[in-house]
Formats: structure tokens, C-alpha cells, sequence
């Protein structure tokens, strides 16, 4: 299993963490019915540019009142307006009420009654950039579920460098994610992002790189990072040998945070949060999360903002095309080359079992004209950077990868998706899927099914996430999936 080959390096000890209680009020915002096919572009305007997710524009990034540099940024990125397209509905518990007396208490509750409508009817309009930026950059704990490509690294990037007051030796924010090239990179959007902000320096730790160019740029008072970026392993090595300080750190966040909390790499996380001071912020992000897992998340928090999507249903990108193909595993080959030779691809990612699989089919495909690079986690980790970044940079269009490649990796021409081998999970296959289409773009995701069990996987799919995905047919229209 691909994942595991990442966590190789992870114990299996999960010690308890000192559970931080949740107070008073808790605001909840689901996904509800109702805009995201019109809202994902599904309609003559909309469909064809990234971006679409933006339709009415409730609040725009300048309501957010960032700091000058940190706006300019945002224009050069080609930010015009936080993402949009998910409606939300609130439910509060709300702040208990000081009940005095007959008449206080009916003005509270009329007050109380006003507020939520207000609050209601505001959050319907709100996105999860729209939502979560304010509370964020204000330093409340966040909890935030959102499909995939919608835009959740820009929330926890902007937030904390509209915060951070650098010190020269101090480190104050700290990412932790699950694989090394999405660790890259996020460390690639806090470049971006503070392209205006000279003093700001933004380092990657991760496995694979000799510890001890860490540790010298850690000790550096001129060069030691304001902000760390890394993965569980090597960050928790860093603090546990004094070498990344703790002490100075104010936001702790968590990018793909289930995948982190109910594997091995808990024990490390918990390490690390332990380490950091109590008087932190506190963020996480993921496209899927379960009941279970909401509440591990929480122990970690002071009364977050909690956005969830209750209804899984909602996770599905409507700009993507989902189709399978029945064929046994010796016609996989032949059945990708007419794929390949025939669909017209921006850049497409095919998703394998195993890194075995992932160097042996890199081979045919090169042998068969099909010029191709992979990515998995046996490989030397400079050349897993090396490949990201080719791929990232269009200088290769066809990327074979085992689950490493599934979850955050954002390559804005990935218009293809194909599953080789089928993924182990619902939810791995929402993430693999979601690495085309991204922002509200067009894509086609295309699933190899040869056992009985590969149906199975793919009718829990369907099951779970309220998606059809029918038998790839002898001809689709390329406007379908292709954004030009
Ligand atoms: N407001 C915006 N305007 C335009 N593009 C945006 C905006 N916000 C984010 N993007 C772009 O959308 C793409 C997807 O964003 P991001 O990678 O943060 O998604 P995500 O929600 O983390 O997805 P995943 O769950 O798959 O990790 C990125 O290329 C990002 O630059």
C-alpha cells in the first residue's frame, strides 16, 4: 500500500493528549442544498474558466482589511474573489444567557432569535474562504471541511501571515501535512504569498534530506525560518532534539488533517502539539471527515469555527465526469494507450497500487511514445521534488503515482484522472479524483474495475458520495472535460 510506504517511518504508539475543553458557543456550518451545479459552471458562462466557484460576490478579499503587501499578492496571484459556490446553513449552541429576569430573558431571546437569523441568512451567502478568513485572521480555531479545490490553503496561508510579527531566531507558525511534496508545496504558497513581506522567511523540513541542514538553518539567527513548513516525522524529530524551538510558535496548523490523525503519524503530531505553547491558534484542514473524527480534532481546540459538509453528497465536484471501464488486469495497458491516444488531455495523473506498479508502467508507457514521469515513496526524495516540479511546471503532462500524489497536490492543468488500480477507499478515491477539476475547472475521471471487489469499492463510492459514475462510453465531447 502506497500510503503506508509513506508512513514507513511512523510509530505505532498513539499516547492521549491533554483534551482542551470546548466552552460556549459553537457555530456549524453545513453544506446545504442547492448551488453547486450552477455555481461549479455548469451553464453557458460559467463553465469554462478556473474560477467559476465565483458568482455573487457577498464579500471580496478587500472586506477582509489584509495588510497592503498581503493584498498585493493576492492580485498577482490572480485572486479577484474568494472562492464561492457552497451555500451554508448554520446551527449554534448557543452562549447561555443571563436569565434575570422575566422580561431579560424575552429581550435576550428576541435578541438572540435576530442575531442568528441575521447570521443565517448572511452565512448562506458565504463560502468557505468567505467564512473562514474572517475568524482566522482574527486567531479563533478553525475546524473546516470543504471539498476538494476549493481553496482551503489560501485560508490558513493568508490568516497567518496577516498575523505573524517576525522575530529574527523565532519561529511562530507551524504546518504540518502528510506527504513531502504537498509540504513543498505549501511552502510554495507562503512564497507567493509574501512576495511583498521581504522580512518573512518560509522553510520545508521533511524526510529524505540530511537532518543536519535543518538544524543549521534552524540555529541561524539570520536564515532560521519564521515559518515551518514539514511533515510529522521529521518535524517531530527537530523539536524532540531542541533544534526547532517551540516556544515562540502561535499558530499550529494541520492540511489534510484526518489522513494525519488516524494513521501513525498522531503520535508525532501530538508530540509536536504538546510541545508548542498552550495559548495557540489552532487549524485544520480536510475534503473528508468523519463524526469520529470531528471530535478527535476538537481536543486539539479552544471553541473553533467548525464548517462540515453533513452531507457527503455534497463533497461530489460537479464539474467532473466519472466513468468506469470493466476489463481484466492483462488489458489495462492496451485499454490506457487507446485512452491516451484518443482523449484530449491538458495533463492527466494515473494512479497505481504500488510503486512497483508505478516504475514498471512508467516504463511501458515511455516505450509505447508516451512520454511519462512517476512519482511514489521508494524513490530518492530529490527526485520526487525533482518530478513534482516538472510536473507541476507543465514540463511533463503524463504523471504515474501511487497515493502519494492523491491527496492536496494542486496542478491546476490536471484535466484527467485515471485509476489504474482502483483506490482502497471511498475516500481516497474523492481525493485522487479531486486532483482534476480543480476550482471549479472541468475534468474526467475514468476508473479501471477488474475484480469484484473493485465493483464493490466503486458502488460504496457511489453510495457515499451521491455520484453516478456510468461505463466510459465509446465517445465523449471533449468540451465535457476540457477547459481551453
Ligand atoms: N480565491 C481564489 N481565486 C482563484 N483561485 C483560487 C482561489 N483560492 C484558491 N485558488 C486556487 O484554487 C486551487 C485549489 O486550491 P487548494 O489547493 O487550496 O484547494 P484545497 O481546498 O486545499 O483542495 P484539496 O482538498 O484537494 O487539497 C489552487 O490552484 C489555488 O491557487
Amino acid at each position: 500500500m502506497s500510503h503506508h510506504e509513506e508512513l514507513i517511518d511512523y510509530e505505532e504508539a498513539v499516547p492521549s493528549i491533554d483534551e482542551q475543553v470546548d466552552t460556549s458557543t459553537t457555530v456549524q456550518a453545513a453544506q446545504a442544498d442547492g448551488v453547486d451545479s450552477a455555481a461549479a459552471g455548469e451553464g453557458e458562462n460559467g463553465a469554462d474558466k478556473k474560477g467559476s466557484y465565483v458568482g455573487v460576490h457577498s464579500t471580496g478579499f478587500s472586506d477582509f482589511l489584509l495588510k497592503p503587501e498581503l493584498s498585493r499578492a493576492i492580485v498577482d496571484c490572480g485572486f479577484e474573489h474568494p472562492s464561492e459556490g457552497t451555500k451554508y446553513s448554520l446551527s449554534t449552541q448557543s452562549p447561555s444567557l443571563d436569565k434575570t429576569s422575566h422580561i431579560e430573558e424575552s429581550n435576550n431571546e428576541r435578541w438572540m432569535k435576530d442575531t442568528r437569523s441575521r447570521q443565517q441568512q448572511k452565512l448562506q451567502r458565504l463560502s468557505v474562504q468567505q467564512q473562514c478568513i474572517p475568524q482566522a485572521i482574527i486567531g479563533n480555531d478553525v475546524i473546516c471541511q470543504a471539498k476538494s479545490g476549493l481553496g482551503k490553503t489560501a485560508v490558513f496561508v493568508l490568516a497567518t501571515l496577516q498575523q505573524i510579527e517576525p522575530v529574527d531566531g523565532e519561529v511562530s507558525v507551524v504546518v504540518v501535512c502528510h506527504t513531502r511534496e504537498l509540504a513543498f508545496q505549501i511552502r510554495n504558497e507562503y512564497q507567493r504569498f509574501s512576495k511583498y513581506m521581504p522580512k518573512i522567511r518560509t522553510e520545508v523540513f521533511y524526510g529524505g534530506v540530511p537532518e543536519r541542514e535543518n538544524k543549521e538553518l534552524l540555529n541561524n539567527k539570520e536564515k532560521c525560518p519564521h515559518i515551518v513548513v514539514g511533515t510529522p516525522g521529521r518535524l517531530s524529530y527537530l523539536v524532540n532534539n531542541k533544534a526547532l524551538n517551540p516556544d515562540h510558535v502561535k499558530h499550529f496548523v494541520l492540511d489534510e488533517c484526518d489522513k494525519m490523525l488516524e494513521t501513525d503519524m498522531r503520535a508525532d503530531i501530538q508530540e509536536i502539539f504538546r510541545k508548542i505553547p498552550q495559548h495557540k491558534q489552532v487549524m485544520m484542514f480536510t475534503a473528508t471527515l468523519s463524526k469520529e473524527m470531528r471530535s478527535l480534532c476538537k481536543k486539539f481546540m479552544k471553541n473553533p469555527l467548525e464548517i462540515y459538509v453533513d452531507d457527503e453528497g455534497k463533497l461530489t465536484l460537479h464539474g467532473l465526469l466519472q466513468h468506469y471501464v470493466s476489463l481484466k488486469d492483462e488489458q489495462k495497458n492496451r485499454k490506457l494507450n487507446d485512452l491516451l491516444d484518443t482523449l484530449e488531455f491538458n495533463q492527466v495523473v494515473i494512479f497505481v497500487k504500488s510503486a512497483q506498479r508505478a516504475n514498471m508502467l512508467q516504463k511501458i508507457l515511455t516505450a509505447c511514445n508516451f512520454p511519462s514521469i512517476c512519482i511514489h515513496a521508494r524513490m530518492p526524495q530529490e527526485q520526487r521534488i525533482s518530478n513534482y516540479k516538472e510536473f507541476k511546471d507543465n514540463k511533463q503532462r503524463i504523471m504515474v503515482a501511487t497515493d502519494v500524489f492523491g491527496r492536496g497536490i494542486d496542478v491546476e492543468r490536471v484535466n484527467i484522472v485515471i485509476n489504474y488500480d482502483i483506490p482502497d477507499s471511498p475516500d481516497s478515491y474523492l481525493h485522487r479524483v479531486g486532483r482534476a477539476g480543480r476550482f471549479g475547472t472541468k475534468g474526467l475521471a475514468i476508473t479501471f474495475v477488474s475484480t469484484e471487489e473493485d465493483k464493490n469499492t466503486l458502488e460504496s463510492v457511489q453510495a457515499r458520495f451521491e455520484v453516478e459514475i456510468t461505463e466510459l462510453p465509446d465517445q465523449i465531447n471533449v468540451d465535457a472535460y476540457k477547459t481551453f
